[in-house]
């Protein structure tokens, strides 16, 4: 068969692939055209040219005769010897060939096993990065070695590619960890066993216990201290929470009320609902009995649909789901820093639409498919086109624990050092200046303090969730600077399952700055209980679960690796410092991708992080 065209003005996909000229002889996989039922279908098939298609036939009397005009006699005195030649000669031929087969078949794969270079790469455990002159090459026989294993192993996120919008994930489906020998980062645990020790103390990476004021935290008042407040007798659940608020965190580890407020909000009668002002998507401020309060996020779509390719960061919707297990995967992490979410199911006309009033009521209709609808008013999406819809009437959301009001504890709102420009060609000033960091740490409230380490805990999060949204966070005024930063607004986390997006960790990558006890917890789950399995194991308990499809799960324990590899690399580089112009991130990037994503990952050579994003493929 040869290469045929589509007929003319057929729908081809791959119409518009140029294909290059044939060389005579050459080997190179083309596309063909092949004549399906359904119309036309694009197969692989080695091209093989003429001369290759020539030698491949049995001899006959015309190409024997056309043969005797260019090949030499001696050409055809052999192939008469072959046909001569006792069955037993031929079965001796075909053996040795085989022979040789095999031999270069081993040899092929002996050098997958060693690498480009010839060393011997031992194919479990870690491989010992040598000593300095050796450094970048062993770095690279170990990304090389990372790759290969990525490659031949497999994926497991990998067949969801293809699954269909519509389907629903199974979160009973076990997480899958990857087929590879896991690197435990034995390194990174050394210089946290040490640090414990009261040693690696000037550790310029890893932050000790002893100097953050995370762990430290020399004072912790909560709201109600600070306030001279005592919860009434009759105080709701999330009143008590509320004014348990303290310094350094939202709530404590094993705080009891964090799951009576979970609990209220999702069973609690709903009095009344009105529309929040402000932001770009539609929420809702949900009131129950006894003053308490909720910030809604309804469902717009099932668990697997992922955000659009052609949408900004900006431009995506936002997912309630991704509240909820956002605020379950930062209780997981220990920081403590978002407000309880949970989800529920609400009837549209009675627990909405009849206990609202003002213009959102204007915005409900029946749909065409008979379900009940409304959009309200905000920036985005809030029209016809975009309408929030039940089933027929009954509509899934998330439900955030309100923060305490204004009058009780205001809140300052910073914008981020790393937001992002949210226009579709301008940068940001940290993707353009490499030592952006430099400034910020030289800034106010950056320069001392807890605040810096709160961004790279963000940073961190943020990049496991896959949050780009990051443009404003928010604390608590009374406590001054050293407070924490709150972890509000999850939105819109969880939108892209197989793409991890490194750019989130620029503040990492650009301070080279953790946290003792952040990497701790990272390492713990890294080498423990898969993360993806405690945060699934938790989310079970929501009321609207399955909350995450699988493959955004899978991801998170995919991200950890990624998170510990860039602090390692930090590590690394501080070790050796490098000379003046390299930009650190970039190097860092580099070496991250090549190693964790293998050749998928494409970053811009252009000393800056500007371009990069890794999808796995
Ligand atoms: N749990 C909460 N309780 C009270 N107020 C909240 C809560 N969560 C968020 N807010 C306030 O509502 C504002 C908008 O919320 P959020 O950022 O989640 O909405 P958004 O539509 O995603 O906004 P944006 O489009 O600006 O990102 C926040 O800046 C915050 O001040
Ligand atoms: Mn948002």
């Amino acid at each position: 068969m040869g290469l045929q065209g589509p007929p003319t003005g057929a729908t081809n996909p791959f119409h518009q692939k140029e294909q290059p000229p044939l060389r005579e002889g050459h080997f190179e996989p083309r596309y063909i055209y092949v004549p399906t039922a359904n119309g036309w279908a694009v197969r692989w098939r080695r091209w093989r040219g003429p001369c290759a298609r020539a030698a491949k036939r049995s001899p006959t009397p015309e190409n024997e005769r056309a043969l005797a005009g260019s090949a030499p006699a001696q050409r055809r005195s052999t192939a008469r010897t072959m046909l001569n030649m006792k069955l037993k000669e031929r079965l001796a031929l075909a053996l040795s060939a085989f022979l040789v087969l095999f031999t270069l078949m081993l040899v092929v794969d002996l050098q997958m096993d060693y690498g480009i270079s010839g060393h011997r790469i031992p194919l479990h455990g870690r491989v010992k990065i040598g000593d300095d002159t050796d450094k970048g090459r062993s770095a690279y026989i170990e990304f090389r070695k990372r790759f290969l294993q990525k490659s031949n192993g497999s994926n497991g996120s990998r067949e969801y590619e293809q699954s269909a919008p519509s389907e629903t994930s199974g979160s009973e489906a076990e997480p899958r960890t990857p087929a590879t020998p896991t690197d435990h980062f034995e390194d990174l645990q050394r210089i946290l066993a040490l640090q414990l020790q009261g040693k690696a103390d000037d550790n310029p990476v890893v932050v000790p216990p002893h100097r953050d004021l995370n762990v430290l935290r020399p004072e912790n008042p909560t709201i109600g201290e600070m306030e001279d407040l005592e919860p009434s007798v009759n105080a709701s659940n999330l009143e008590k929470f509320q004014l348990k608020i303290a310094q350094h965190e939202l709530y404590e580890d094993g705080e009891l009320l964090v799951g009576a407020v979970l609990h209220d909000m999702a069973t609690a009668p709903i009095l009344h609902v009105e529309q929040k002002e402000g932001g770009t998507q539609l929420k809702l401020i949900i009131d129950y009995p006894n003053g308490v309060q909720a910030l809604f996020k309804p469902m717009r779509f099932a668990r697997d649909v992922q955000t659009l390719p052609n949408h900004f960061y900006f431009s995506d919707y936002e997912r309630h789901n991704a509240e909820i297990a956002a605020f379950h995967l930062d209780r997981i992490l220990g920081f403590r820093r978002a407000m309880p979410v949970v989800g529920r199911v609400v009837n549209m006309t009675t627990e909405i639409y009849d206990v609202t009033e003002g213009d959102i009521l204007k915005t409900f209709f029946v749909s065409p498919a008979n379900n009940f609808c409304f959009h309200g008013k905000c920036s985005y999406y809030c029209d016809t086109g975009h309408a929030i819809c039940g089933s027929p009437d009954m509509l899934e959301g998330s439900f955030a624990a309100f923060l305490p009001t204004a009058d009780l504890a205001e809140r300052k709102v910073w914008r981020h050092p790393w937001r992002r420009s949210y226009h579709k060609r301008r940068k940001a000033q940290w993707e353009l200046q490499s030592d952006y960091c430099d400034t910020v740490r030289t800034t106010p409230p950056y320069d001392s303090g807890r605040r810096l380490l709160d961004l790279m805990d963000m940073s961190i999060f943020d990049f496991l969730t896959g949050n780009m949204d990051r443009h404003h966070y928010e604390t608590f005024k009374m406590f001054g600077n050293d407070t924490f930063t709150l972890h509000l607004d999850q939105g819109r986390a969880f939108g892209k399952a197989f793409h991890d997006e490194l750019s989130i960790l620029a503040p990492l990558l650009q301070c080279c700055l953790v946290r003792h006890t952040t990497l701790a917890v990272l390492l713990k789950f890294h080498n423990g209980v898969p993360l993806s399995k405690v945060l699934q194991e938790s989310l079970k308990y929501d009321p609207v679960a399955p909350i995450l499809w699988e493959p955004h799960l899978s991801a998170i324990d995919r991200r950890i690796v990624t998170v510990l590899d860039a602090i390692r690399k930090c590590i690394e580089k501080s070790e050796t410092p490098l000379q003046n112009e390299i930009d650190i991130e970039v190097c860092i990037l580099k070496d991250i991708s090549s190693k964790v994503y293998g050749s998928s990952c494409d970053i811009l050579d252009s000393g800056l992080i500007t371009d990069y994003s890794c999808d796995i493929k």
